[in-house]
Order: C-alpha cells, then sequence, then structure tokens
C-alpha cells in the first residue's frame, strides 16, 4: 500500500442514516435536459449517429450555431409537477436532474455565467421547479453537473503551457462557486453526480477537489458524492492507487451491469441506463434496439440482487414534454412496482447461490427473502441451494400468500420449490421463501 495524500477517505461503507437510505432506494430516474433537445440529434436535416447530447462535438455541427440555439428555448410544455408524478407512479425513489451538461449550459439562473436559463426566452429557473416538484412529490433530489464545460474560455481537457495553467485555474474557481451556489439555492439536494472528470486538466487537481469536495460535505450534512468526482495523487477517479473507492459509491455502471457480487468490491454502487442503445439527450430517431419494460424491470432486479440500485434514463424534448415510449415505459414499470416494491424497496444482496430461473433479494430491515422468476423451468421445479444448514419453511406467490407452494427437501441444503403458472406469464412473478434463519 501507498501512502496517498488524496486517496479513499474510508475503507468500507458509509453506514451513516443517509447512505442508509440512499442504499435503500433501490429504483431512481435520470433526467437529461437542456438546449441539445432542441436539435434532437439533427441538423440541417442530417441525423446524427452519436448520443443526442454531445450533438455540439458533432463535426457538422457549427459549435456557434450550437452556442446560439439557447435563444430559442422556450419550453411551453414543462411542467415539472407532471414529470414528478410520472417518476413516483413509476416508484423512482429519487431524481438526478442534469443542472449542466458538457455544453456549459445551465438549467439554473448562475450567477456565474451569462450561458443560462435565465437568458432565453423561458427566463424561469428550471431546476428550482424541478426541485420543488420532486422534493413535495416525495422523490429525493440529487444534482448532475457536468466539470466538463466547452462553453467556459478557461475549460481545458489537458493543460499544456503557463496559460493553459492559469485559465484553468480562473475555471476551477468558477466550477466551484457554481457547485457552492447549486448547493446554497437548493438546499433540498441529498447529493452530487458528477460527471466528465476524465480529462487529464481535471485528473491533476487532486489537492483542489479533495478541498473542494470537503467545502460541499460541509454545505449539507449527509451530502452524497459518488466516485466519480476525485482523483488521487495519480490521477485516479473511482478507485485509488491502493485499490479504495473514492467516494461514498461506484459510478462505474454506465450503459452496463455488473453480473457477480464480487465484482462490485463489497461497494455501494448505482447503474445508470438508457432505453434506448445510447441516448441520454433527447433524440427524435431512436434507432436500434430499445428496451422493453421487462428488459428494464429485469435490470432493476440484477441490480438490487446485487445492492445496488438502478437509475432510468428520460430525455425530455424540447419543449418540455416527456416522449411517448417513454412514458409507456414509466407507466409499464409502475404497474410491476404497484405490486411488487417489496422486493425492491429496502432490499439488498443474499449470497445464495445463483439459479437460472432469476434473482434472489433480501429486505435488509427483516431479512424476508424473495425469488423474483424471469426464466420459468419447463419442469416447473424451482431449485434453491442454501448455505450452511438454512432450511426453507414455506413458501408462496407474493401475490397470493395463502397459497402455501409444495416444497421438497433434496437433501444437504438443496430443495425444489415446485410451482406451474395456470396462465400465461407477462411479467417477473415473485416467491416469498420464509427460513428458519
Ligand atoms: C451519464 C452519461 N455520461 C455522459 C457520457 C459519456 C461518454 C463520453 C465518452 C465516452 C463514453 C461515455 C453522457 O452524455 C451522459 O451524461
Amino acid at each position: 500500500n501507498q501512502t496517498l495524500k488524496y486517496g479513499a477517505e474510508r475503507i468500507g461503507k458509509r453506514t451513516d442514516r443517509h447512505m442508509e437510505h440512499w442504499r435503500n432506494y433501490g429504483l431512481g430516474q435520470f433526467i437529461h435536459w437542456g438546449v441539445y433537445a432542441i436539435p434532437g440529434g439533427h441538423w440541417k436535416g442530417k441525423y446524427y449517429p452519436g448520443a443526442a447530447e454531445w450533438i455540439r462535438s458533432w463535426k457538422e455541427m457549427p459549435k456557434e450555431a450550437y452556442d446560439e440555439l439557447y435563444k430559442q428555448f422556450n419550453p411551453k410544455q414543462f411542467n415539472a409537477k407532471a414529470w414528478a408524478r410520472q417518476a413516483k407512479d413509476m416508484g423512482a425513489k429519487y431524481v438526478i436532474i442534469t443542472t449542466k451538461h458538457h455544453d456549459g449550459f445551465c438549467l439554473w439562473p448562475s450567477e456565474f455565467t451569462d450561458y443560462t436559463i435565465a437568458n432565453t426566452p423561458y427566463k424561469r429557473d428550471i431546476i428550482k421547479q424541478l426541485v420543488e416538484a420532486y422534493d413535495e412529490a416525495g422523490v429525493d433530489v440529487y444534482l448532475y453537473f457536468s466539470i466538463i464545460d466547452w462553453n467556459h474560455p478557461g475549460y481545458r481537457a489537458k493543460i499544456e503551457t503557463e496559460e493553459d495553467r492559469v485559465a484553468y485555474d480562473g475555471f476551477k474557481e468558477f466550477t466551484r462557486k457554481q457547485l457552492l451556489e447549486l448547493l446554497e439555492l437548493y438546499p433540498q439536494t441529498k447529493g452530487l453526480w458528477f460527471d466528465g472528470t476524465w480529462d487529464s486538466a481535471w485528473k491533476e487537481q487532486a489537492a483542489y477537489v479533495s478541498d473542494l469536495d470537503k467545502e460541499l460535505r460541509a454545505m449539507i450534512p449527509g451530502l452524497i458524492i459518488g466516485s466519480r468526482f476525485r482523483p488521487d495523487d495519480f490521477g485516479n477517479r473511482h478507485f485509488d492507487a491502493n485499490g479504495n473507492m473514492m467516494g461514498d459509491y461506484e459510478q462505474g455502471w454506465e450503459r452496463k451491469m455488473p453480473n457477480t457480487i464480487e465484482e462490485v468490491h463489497g461497494n455501494d454502487w448505482d447503474c445508470v441506463m438508457t432505453v434506448p442503445e445510447n441516448q441520454w439527450g433527447y433524440h427524435s430517431d431512436w434507432r436500434g434496439h430499445v428496451k422493453t419494460s421487462n428488459e428494464l424491470i429485469e435490470m432493476l432486479v440484477k441490480a438490487v440482487s446485487l445492492g445496488g440500485n438502478f437509475v432510468l434514463n428520460f430525455g425530455p424534448d424540447g419543449n418540455g414534454s416527456i416522449r411517448e415510449e417513454e412514458t409507456t415505459i414509466a407507466a409499464e414499470i409502475g404497474e410491476w412496482m404497484n405490486s411488487n416494491a417489496t422486493v425492491i424497496y429496502n432490499c439488498g444482496h443474499l449470497p445464495w447461490e445463483k439459479q437460472d430461473w432469476g434473482y434472489y433479494t433480501v429486505n435488509r430491515k427483516t431479512n424476508e427473502k424473495y425469488m423474483v422468476i424471469f426464466n420459468h423451468p419447463i419442469s416447473g421445479m424451482y431449485k434453491i441451494q442454501t448455505p450452511d444448514k438454512i432450511k426453507i419453511r414455506k413458501a408462496y406467490l407474493l401475490e397470493n400468500p395463502s397459497g402455501e407452494l409444495n416444497i421438497e427437501a433434496c437433501g444437504e441444503n438443496k430443495f425444489i420449490v415446485h410451482y406451474r403458472s395456470s396462465q400465461k406469464q407477462t411479467k417477473p412473478v415473485v416467491i416469498v421463501i420464509k427460513t428458519d434463519d
């Protein structure tokens, strides 16, 4: 182990009540919204094949043209309360909202730049409306903030000259003032979700970012910040040079998921996921595979079964509307969550051998165990292998607690639950299991 001045601030999970609350969310919503929603992945009739929120970086998009778009931003359909209601009905316990993406456009009236919502035809503070609406709906608010800021003159991807260094020092102070401003303006914020911290310029700022991290945490008790913010002494992010995670949870699962508990290294973690293959901001022409609600429910259950949170992205259009595909997905997930949230909220990893029929989750408070079934064996036999002498005493469908299922004990820690559905299953089914531990 090396002695690090700016490595992991803690070994092992945070155990305070704020983090315990975060750990038990299960399901969150991501909102990516900004001026990139105006072109929606097209420019002058051409289709942009990349992620819509990155369209400014497209060679076919003149930077000066993009940088004028905010003067058209006037989302007349925007209704923060409707968005919050939809998220609540989907079963999301928290939301992560883009305050500023890589293009540098601020959805709040920051006093440190003119490139903000205040200077659009819309004028009003989007972040304030969203924070208040979600908070009122009982959905905790987290703020996404991109360190990369293509609009700021002092931003650098790398520092090569003395001029770069001076410019970047000014950019660091600008970044710091915006972050303090956000927490000052929106004290309901429970955490910051940082992005765009992969530049070498940022990765050389271990001392500065360590101080900033402390300053931000001092502003809001219990503030939660993931592993994508601080670099260590050697520019490592997520894990320091000694392999210890920096931040309160691992932010390494973007559009991908772990398959085993070993891959999450005993840390808290989140998975942030898009409905199409790779669109966070609004793209009017989703191509490639668009995930169904069943696929997304399986990802949610898989994340919880491995001790993480699953955060599903929504990309509202330039008028402030949530697109039809996302509205349908939210309703279908919400319908399943209505009768199955028991296996998601306050649940985590059960260290039993993974079986083909699906995933286990366990309620951290009651120790009640769940089998969430995605694959029905034609045998009608659901195998369970318990560790060290744990016996299965009872099993029943979550939707029918009085209908006990037949359990066959097959020798040391092997059990078979017999279940054959009477009708065609189009959504995951949950079996509750009672044990003698
Ligand atoms: C949460 C997501 N992170 C951002 C990114 C990215 C990215 C950029 C380059 C290579 C791979 C990923 C996306 O624009 C979105 O905000």
